[in-house]
């Protein structure tokens, strides 16, 4: 087995209104919020599959049920942090991460240095280390109707 491997996550939440709606560990101010057993961070979702994917750590519901009411309403942070714990007891490190994020309102522009700052943290890495992108979807599907936000992410690990 080779020293590097990569992994891959996608995920998808609604959007509605009364929701609280977390993104890349922080809290976007809008009239809608994605929803889920967890706080529903999507950006967090995919970084965690794609963490574990690259581990051969299976996926996140795995670890983390989605019928288990210990993680009713809980922080995604606190996930991701226990994935870090999962692929560094493995003899892991991360690499980088690449992401995009597919939501048509807000924009996360003005967003992103402090999703990074955020995610940096929680994960113990460079800031360098994370990039996350944002895309429309030219107002098609569910995105396009502001019904739901999707993410995608890339993860490169290493052994050390
Ligand atoms: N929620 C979003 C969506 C997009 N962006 C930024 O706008 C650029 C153009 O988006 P298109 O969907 O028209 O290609 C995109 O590259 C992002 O920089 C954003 O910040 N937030
Ligand atoms: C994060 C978890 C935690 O129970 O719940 P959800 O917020 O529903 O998120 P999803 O990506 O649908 O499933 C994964 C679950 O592990």
């Amino acid at each position: 087995m080779t020293n590097f491997r990569i992994g891959f996550g996608y995920d998808v939440h609604q959007l509605r209104e009364e929701y609280d709606f977390w993104l890349g560990g922080i809290k976007l101010d809008h009239e809608k919020g994605a929803v889920g057993h967890s706080d529903a961070d999507v950006l967090i979702h995919v970084i965690c599959d794609a963490l574990l994917g690259a581990a051969d750590l299976r996926d996140i519901g795995f670890h983390f049920s989605d019928k288990d009411p210990k993680y009713k309403g809980i922080d995604s942070k606190i996930l991701l942090g226990e994935v870090m714990q999962l692929i560094r007891d493995k003899g892991f490190e991360v690499g980088n991460i690449d992401s995009t994020v597919c939501l048509e309102m807000p924009k996360l522009k003005p967003h992103i240095p402090a999703i990074k700052e955020c995610l940096a943290e929680v994960m113990g890495v460079e800031k360098g280390q994370i990039s996350v992108k944002a895309t429309t979807t030219e107002k098609l599907g569910f995105v396009g109707r502001e019904e739901g936000v999707s993410a995608y992410c890339v993860a490169l690990i290493y052994k050390v």
